[in-house]
């Protein structure tokens, strides 16, 4: 069993896609009689990535597949059962093994439908349920949501840069091997590139698949000529030819040459690729050549290490590419390749089940202290339904009349809510007992509401350099309640 097959990637039996202390853990609170007690997670990251003012929230329907799907196979317990502890005995005894083969999920989960845009300590998602299950699942959800979560921010950033232009994801050859492709190429896309070269992505997640050829397409012909005719034969009409192997502006005639064959045939060459050189002078160059000889419509398409800043850097050098594809540093989120989320205890029930224990954890840095409660998300947004602040509530406890939002980094720093601002809830119900509620919103429908909700952010939100930070903030109560147990378990007796 050196050799798992790919072809299992998010197929049923992911329920060992965890960390053991997960499931030493729930031995743990089975042991202990805590397994049913009912816990609340949430889910958040802490610094928006990129050094950027907002992230794209991606991966919730792999991970609602996942939690589907999560049931322990006798092959599943085979394994358990043979791993053992430094005394050489059984780690996991049988009759805990029992209990996993027959335990079903049946947690509570509430998330922010992904492509909403989230910003850093608002949870993407809130896990309630018997607390082995709440903590068992924390793993899988993180490896999920943290990478989908970089890589359609990634993509939002390209496309921000981009504009209206075309963008085509090339990553796979560099990707972070064959499950990192595939969910880069599902985030970017939710994200908003238009189209990937990875043919499994399109087959599975129903994404364009797009592509041009390859340097050694030209290389294995005499000449760059015939190598041109002879895509065009093969794709009359729909060829993009790559004019860089020699010399780029040659091949810029070369490829006019037989785009004007390609014509007298009732044919049209779709564009050509730039992959090397001075992509602003050489797009400038090549786009005037194919203008002189007749042809504006061909697009002119370039590559080669690409990302939003030098996509906004060509564009302010006057570059005249109408695509872009981007593989590297999409794909592997190079300047930042691993979004920090977190899944944190923030609630569990009293043992007489009198009501909650909200729960706490401290650091040394307030900006790293959890918060308590069974929180929920509410956004504030103007008439034209632009967000002007995020408020964190306790769901568990009733809101007063008037509301303030608290800046928990600066507790001097507040904002009185106008009872008539129009707001929407971000956490919607995905999972009750364990049951999908509805269907999740397709690809298609997550991309449209990405595009639709980092459009709607202020530009000054969304711009690359020093960005400003969206307001997001505790509500006055919950606020109020986390500085006591802050006081409180630090020991200190406050006022
Ligand atoms: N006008 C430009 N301004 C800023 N950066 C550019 C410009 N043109 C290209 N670049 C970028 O500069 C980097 C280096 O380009 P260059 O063509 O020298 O690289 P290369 O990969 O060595 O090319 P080759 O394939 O010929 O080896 C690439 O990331 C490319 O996208
Ligand atoms: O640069 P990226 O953003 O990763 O885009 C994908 C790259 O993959 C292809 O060639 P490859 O890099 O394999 O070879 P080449 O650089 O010699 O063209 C393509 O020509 C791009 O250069
Ligand atoms: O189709 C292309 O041009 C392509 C595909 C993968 C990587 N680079 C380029
Ligand atoms: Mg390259």
């Amino acid at each position: 069993m050196n050799s798992a097959p790919l072809s299992g990637l998010y197929a049923p039996s992911l329920s060992l896609l965890t960390d053991l202390y997960q499931l030493t853990m729930a031995y743990g609170y089975w042991q202990q009689g805590l397994q049913d007690r009912e816990a609340v997670f949430h889910l958040y990251f802490r610094r928006a990535p990129f050094q950027g003012g907002y992230a794209v929230a991606a991966g919730l329907a792999h991970v609602a597949d996942f939690l589907e799907n999560l049931r322990f196979s006798d092959d599943d317990l085979t394994y358990l059962a043979s791993l053992r502890s430094a005394k050489g005995a059984p780690l996991f005894p049988a009759d805990f093994l029992a209990y996993l083969k027959t335990m079903e999920f049946r947690c509570d989960v509430d998330a922010m439908p992904e492509g909403t845009v989230a910003f850093a300590n608002e949870p993407l998602l809130r896990v309630r349920g018997p607390l082995l299950q709440a903590q068992l699942i924390e793993t899988a959800l993180l490896t999920i949501i943290n990478f989908q979560t970089l890589i359609a921010t990634k993509a939002a950033r390209i496309r921000e840069a981009a504009g209206t232009d075309t963008v085509l994801e090339f990553g796979l050859r560099r990707a972070q091997g064959p499950d990192g492709g595939l969910s880069a190429s599902r985030a970017a896309y939710l994200g908003g590139v238009d189209a990937t070269s990875n043919v499994l992505a399109g087959q599975r997640f129903g994404i364009p698949v797009k592509g041009t050829h390859a340097h050694s397409w030209v290389m294995a012909f005499e000449d760059e000529e015939t190598a041109f005719t002879a895509y065009a034969q093969a794709f009359p009409d729909d060829s993009v030819f790559l004019v860089d192997t020699y010399d780029t502006l040659e091949g810029v005639r070369h490829a006019i040459k037989v785009a004007r064959t390609m014509r007298a045939n009732g044919h049209e060459l779709g564009g050509i690729r730039l992959d090397s050189g001075d992509l602003a002078y050489l797009s400038r160059e090549a786009r005037e050549l194919l203008n002189e000889a007749g042809f504006p419509g061909v697009r002119i398409v370039a590559s080669n290490d690409l990302e939003e800043n030098l996509i906004t850097s060509l564009k302010l050098q006057g570059a005249k590419i109408d695509t872009w594809g981007i593989g590297t540093q999409l794909v592997t989120a190079y300047n930042q390749p691993a979004l920090g989320g977190v899944y944190k205890l923030a609630a569990l029930r009293k043992p007489d089940d009198s009501g909650w224990d909200f729960t706490i954890k401290l650091s040394e840095q307030l900006a790293k202290t959890s918060t308590p409660g069974i929180l929920q998300v509410r956004r504030y947004e103007s008439e034209k339904g632009q967000p002007r602040a995020d408020m964190l509530y306790n769901t568990a406890e009733p809101l007063p009349a008037q509301l303030t939002i608290v800046d928990p980094l600066d507790a001097t720093r507040r904002r009185a809510v106008r009872p008539e601002t129009a707001f929407r809830e971000l956490l919607e119900p995905v999972f009750r007992q364990g049951q999908l509620v509805q269907p999740l919103p397709t690809l298609a429908e997550s991309r449209t509401r990405a595009h639709r909700e980092v459009l709607a952010l202020d530009p000054s939100i969304r711009r690359f350099l020093n960005p400003h930070t969206y307001p997001v903030g505790l509500e006055e109560t919950l606020h109020d309640y986390r500085t006591r147990l802050i006081r409180e378990k630090r020991g200190v007796q406050g006022g």
